[in-house]
């Protein structure tokens, strides 16, 4: 009886920008500094290989001198580290192999599902666009999907499961607007993240004109301050989606 009185996370709510940090990736104090202050919404710590336990709570631990929100994208039961504002589940639509879709989930919930704080927890639906990137590679997700595929694929985890967030994932390349912007559209009730690519003021305000809420991973990485001017560029535009929620 107690568990239906667990309240629906919603701490990704009001997210518009979003800096994607990889715990297998080193980044130098004052970079992080800089993203951490640069007027993101939050920090989202993730990557879909060489999470650990040791390198996640290390990546927390330096976020945290900073006030932003900082969630945990839960990709490997060793990263399920303590003390982030949230966390998310992801599951992967668009692979052949039920383990991805929800057997490494089941598998990691039987076994430690007692420890889940699961008011700070909610299901991220992933539909996976590029063939090249490194998820699409692991999971081996058919991400040659039609137009109609993926908008089948989205309204069934929005309108079927009620999945709290659709991820359009495109990870090392800049996808389809008009594409984001129709799965976006057909949606009912999750929050639409879009990540991929983005590493130019005006393709964070395409993404930002087309989804919810905008990820940027790598370029932080690559090229700093490119990164940086992402963030206004998604927080100044003008919320299109808005007649939606
Ligand atoms: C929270 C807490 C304290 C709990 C304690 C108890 C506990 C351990 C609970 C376990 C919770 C749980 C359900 C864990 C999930 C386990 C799991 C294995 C889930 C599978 C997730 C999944 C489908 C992974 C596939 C890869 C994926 C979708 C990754 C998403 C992130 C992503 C695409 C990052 C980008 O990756 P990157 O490495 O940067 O790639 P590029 O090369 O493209 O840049
Ligand atoms: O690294 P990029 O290409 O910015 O993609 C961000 C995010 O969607 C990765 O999961
Ligand atoms: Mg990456």
């Amino acid at each position: 009886m107690e568990e239906r009185m667990i309240s629906f996370p919603s701490f990704y709510a009001e997210w518009r920008h979003v800096f994607k940090l990889d715990p297998d990736r080193p980044i130098a104090d004052e970079a992080l500094e800089r993203v951490c202050l640069s007027g993101t919404d939050a920090i989202l710590v993730g990557g879909s290989s060489g999470v650990t336990y040791d390198n996640t709570v290390e990546l927390l631990s330096r976020i945290r001198r900073y006030e932003l929100p900082c969630a945990c994208e839960l990709t490997d039961p060793a990263g399920a580290v303590p003390g982030f504002d949230g966390y998310l589940v992801p599951m992967v639509l668009n692979t052949p192999h039920r383990e991805w879709l929800i057997g490494r989930q089941a598998e990691a919930l039987a076994d430690y599902g007692r420890l889940m704080p699961w008011e700070s927890v909610a299901g991220e639906a992933y539909i996976v666009l590029n063939g090249e990137a490194t998820v699409a590679r692991l999971t081996e997700a058919e991400a040659d999907l039609t137009p109609a595929q993926t908008v089948a694929y989205a309204q069934l985890a929005d309108r079927l499961w009620r999945v709290p967030v659709l991820y359009l994932e495109y990870s090392g390349t800049f996808g389809d607007m008009a594409l984001v912007r129709k799965v976006r559209d057909g949606l009912s009730q999750a929050r639409l993240f879009y990540g991929g690519g983005v590493r130019t003021p005006e393709q964070a305000r395409e993404a930002a004109a087309a989804a919810h809420t905008v990820i940027v991973g790598n370029v932080v990485y690559d090229d700093l301050p490119a990164a940086l001017a992402t963030v206004p560029a998604v927080k100044n535009s003008v919320k299109e989606q808005d007649h939606v929620f």
